[in-house]
């Protein structure tokens, strides 16, 4: 449900992550020069099998966190890791079964679920993102936000220098609207570029394909969102990663305004409903393959990319709010990889070998697995 307070902090949330880059020209700076970072820690491997989990999660949080606190951290902060650890354990116990329940169904489930382990990483993030706080507020220039929590801030003193002491700009709400941006930025798109690897290390016919169109394209040219358009069967494959990889099974709660009929089924006017966003992503009357890899979804004869309605990895009414964010991530990140490394499976893994069983969780991330990455350049 959406009450006034949380209708504001969104409006607030998103007109300041617009400020601050998100989905513009500012922001895909900050994301290639992430993906260089992660290039280096990839070539440290040499070429070795080894888990890309920690270094990804840790590329993609960094640029929430320059958003959010107005800068990036090195992947060996200790104070970035375990945040970015935090989040992952946060994210797979939220999606065990009795947490889901839960909180579907809290009254039912209060005394029966086991959400201890999980209610007890929050204290951590709340302490972690105080002293985060504390640093900004100590250097605070009006003048000059460096980020989200700054323009927050900024928002809080303004309105107290006016007399205005009962607004929704206080220290609860920022703390909740912080973790929320990092929690929700960087586990999701961290998770599909994890499946974006490894459906590559499965299917390396699709992989020689995407790296063939890559190298006609753009050669050794940096990678910018506007190439997108000229890369249909790269833009296909990413399309069909999200879709196929489905990691949010089901939308946020969400309420009905009206009295309706769905599919003969009467819902009153203020039933919460659950979307089930795989049963769309997955259908068999909309997907000519809805259960393989199979990028030619997207493309027409022309071998043209094509939208396809049934996508809604991001839902389709009030729409996940890092969706452009999110885009230009997926892109950036995975064709950089691609045009800089080919990633196979870890010495005596066959491709056939390779599980795509998913890993329970908020959302669905692969299980774990090893791959090589070897440079190409
Ligand atoms: C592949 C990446 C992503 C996927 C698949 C995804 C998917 C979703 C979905 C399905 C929702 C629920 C929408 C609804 O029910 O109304 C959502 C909400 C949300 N997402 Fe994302 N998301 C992704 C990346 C991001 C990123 C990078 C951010 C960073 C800002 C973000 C921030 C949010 C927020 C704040 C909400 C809650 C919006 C609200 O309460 O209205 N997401 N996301």
């Amino acid at each position: 449900c959406f009450d006034d307070h949380k209708i504001e902090m969104r409006r607030f949330a998103l007109t300041k992550l617009r400020d601050f880059g998100m989905g513009k020209r500012a922001c895909e700076d900050k994301i290639m020069e992430e993906c260089q970072h992660l290039i280096e820690v990839f070539k440290k491997f040499k070429g070795e099998a080894f888990d890309t989990t920690q270094s990804i999660n840790c590329a993609v949080s960094n640029i929430i966190c320059s958003i959010v606190y107005g800068s990036r951290f090195e992947y060996n902060d200790p104070e970035f890791t375990s945040l970015v650890d935090r989040t992952n354990r946060f994210v797979r116990l939220g999606g065990s079964p009795s947490i889901q329940m839960y909180d579907m169904f809290p009254a039912l489930f209060k005394r029966i679920a086991d959400t201890s382990k999980f209610f007890k990483l929050a204290p951590a993030s709340v302490k972690q993102n105080q002293a985060i706080f504390s640093r900004l507020k100590e250097t605070l220039n009006p003048q000059m936000c460096r980020g989200f929590v700054d323009a927050f801030l900024v928002r809080k003193q303004n309105l107290e220098e006016s007399g205005i002491t009962n607004s929704h700009f206080h220290d609860d709400n920022l703390m909740i609207t912080v973790m929320n941006l990092i929690a929700a930025g960087t586990e999701t798109t961290s998770t599909t570029l994890r499946w974006g690897l490894l459906l590559m290390v499965k299917y390396p016919k699709i992989q020689d394909e995407v790296q063939e169109e890559l190298r006609r394209v753009m050669g050794d040219q940096q990678m910018q969102v506007a190439d997108r358009k000229n890369l249909p069967f790269t833009d296909a494959v990413i399309h069909e990663i999200q879709r196929l990889s489905s990691i949010a099974t089901t939308a946020l709660p969400h309420k009905t305004t009206q009295d309706i009929t769905f599919q003969g089924h009467f819902i009153e006017k203020g039933t919460t409903v659950f979307p089930l966003l795989t049963s769309v992503l997955h259908d068999p009357s909309e997907w000519e393959r809805p259960h393989s890899f199979y990028p030619a979804h997207f493309l027409d004869e022309d071998k043209k990319f094509v939208k396809r309605d049934a996508f809604i990895p991001f839902f389709c009414r009030r729409i996940c709010l890092g969706e452009s964010l999110a885009r230009m991530e997926l892109f950036l990140f995975f064709t950089t990889l691609l045009q800089r490394f080919r990633f196979t499976p870890a010495p005596g893994v066959s491709e056939d070998e390779l599980d795509l069983t998913p890993a329970v969780g908020i959302t669905l991330s692969p299980s774990p697995h090893k791959l090589c990455a070897i440079s190409r350049m």
